[in-house]
């Protein structure tokens, strides 16, 4: 298994429980890890082989920028489902951090992996 990573991604978005929260954009710094096989692509050089990291990043950049979720437990979990059927990656870790959520901690948010981790090989 080979991964495809995309590391502190940030995007504006309405998201939080509190009144306040519901006017204002806040940033969330995604990492990602998805899974795949670079193989193909190694040898064909062909970017249609393969995962476009470019592709995710649009995607997610247009959905969190206009998504207004609450939790971050659900914008980790359609993030992830975006990842998973729309881009057909059979696993996927996602960090959200919320940053400044929290007074006194650097970082606050969540780490969820979704779907099926394919053996080596
Ligand atoms: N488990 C969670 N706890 C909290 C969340 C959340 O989304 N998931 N959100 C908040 C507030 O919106 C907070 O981020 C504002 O500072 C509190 N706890």
């Amino acid at each position: 298994m080979d991964i495809i990573y995309l590391r502190d991604l940030r995007i504006d978005t309405v998201i939080g429980i509190y009144g306040w929260e519901r006017q204002v954009k806040q940033t969330i710094v995604f990492d990602l890890e998805m899974a795949t096989d670079i193989r193909k692509a190694a040898h064909s050089d062909c970017i249609e082989d393969t995962l476009n990291y470019k592709a995710v990043a649009k995607r997610l950049i247009d959905f969190v920028g206009h998504s207004q979720f609450a939790l971050v437990e659900t914008l980790a979990e359609r993030v992830c489902e975006i990842i998973v059927t729309e881009f057909n990656v059979p696993w996927v870790r996602l960090q959200l951090n919320k940053k400044g959520a929290v007074r006194g901690a650097r970082d606050v948010g969540i780490i969820i992996e979704r779907g099926v981790k394919p053996e080596h090989g």
